[in-house]
């Protein structure tokens, strides 16, 4: 199906902004702070979750300033859509992290599907401590563990589908400076 730009367009034109991209930066900066607080001493594996969770591990990587591996994995479950439906692994990690501490760099902790699964697997696959790291946390009753939080979270927003910095809309606007909210959703 051939991608309507200028649907596309409207969508960044109507977007209501949630933080400018200052305000997403300074929010980096602080968990970045936090991160060489707590695990400089743990020689991580850190996992950036592809797509979504790429900007923020790249603005993220460059401020930690510790021994670390940087990997990625892929799973999924909005595939361009803006409900989630059933998580699927594009790629598993393909650095060993037994015994080892991992951390998991996401976009978003929605209804938390995702980064629950990831974890489930980071830790039957023998990861000594698995910590998480999102830029936001999405503020809703529809959690799929309630008791699932991220160790790290950058920022909190109300419950409407956003994007930029890594998060898209349709695929398009991962690259958009700031977090937009659809008009409407
Ligand atoms: O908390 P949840 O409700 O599970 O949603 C969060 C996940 O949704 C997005 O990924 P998506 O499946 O859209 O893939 P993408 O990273 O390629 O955008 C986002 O990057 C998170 O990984
Ligand atoms: N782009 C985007 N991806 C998501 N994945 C889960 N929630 C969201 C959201 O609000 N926006």
């Amino acid at each position: 199906m051939s991608v309507d730009l200028v649907h596309i367009r409207q969508i960044m034109a109507e977007s209501d902004c949630l933080y400018t991209e200052a305000e997403v930066e300074a929010a980096i900066d602080a968990v970045a702070g936090k991160i060489n607080a707590e695990l400089a001493e743990r020689n991580p594996v850190v996992f950036c979750v592809m797509n979504g969770g790429l900007i923020f591990a790249g603005k993220l990587m460059t401020k930690l300033n510790f021994p670390l591996e940087l990997s990625y994995l892929h799973a999924s479950r909005y595939r361009n859509e803006t409900s989630g439906g059933e998580l699927f692994w594009k790629a598993k990690p393909e650095i060993s992290f037994i015994d080892r501490d991992v951390l998991i760099i996401d976009d978003i902790l929605d209804e938390g599907h995702t980064l629950g699964a990831i974890i489930d697997f980071c830790r039957h696959a023998g990861a000594a401590a698995v910590h998480t790291a999102v830029l936001i946390d999405k503020d809703h009753q529809r959690k799929a563990r309630p008791d699932l939080k991220a160790n790290y979270v950058g920022l909190r927003c109300i419950d409407r589908f956003i994007f930029g910095y890594g998060m898209d809309y349709k695929g398009y606007w991962r690259n958009a400076p700031g977090i937009f909210a659809v008009k409407g959703l």
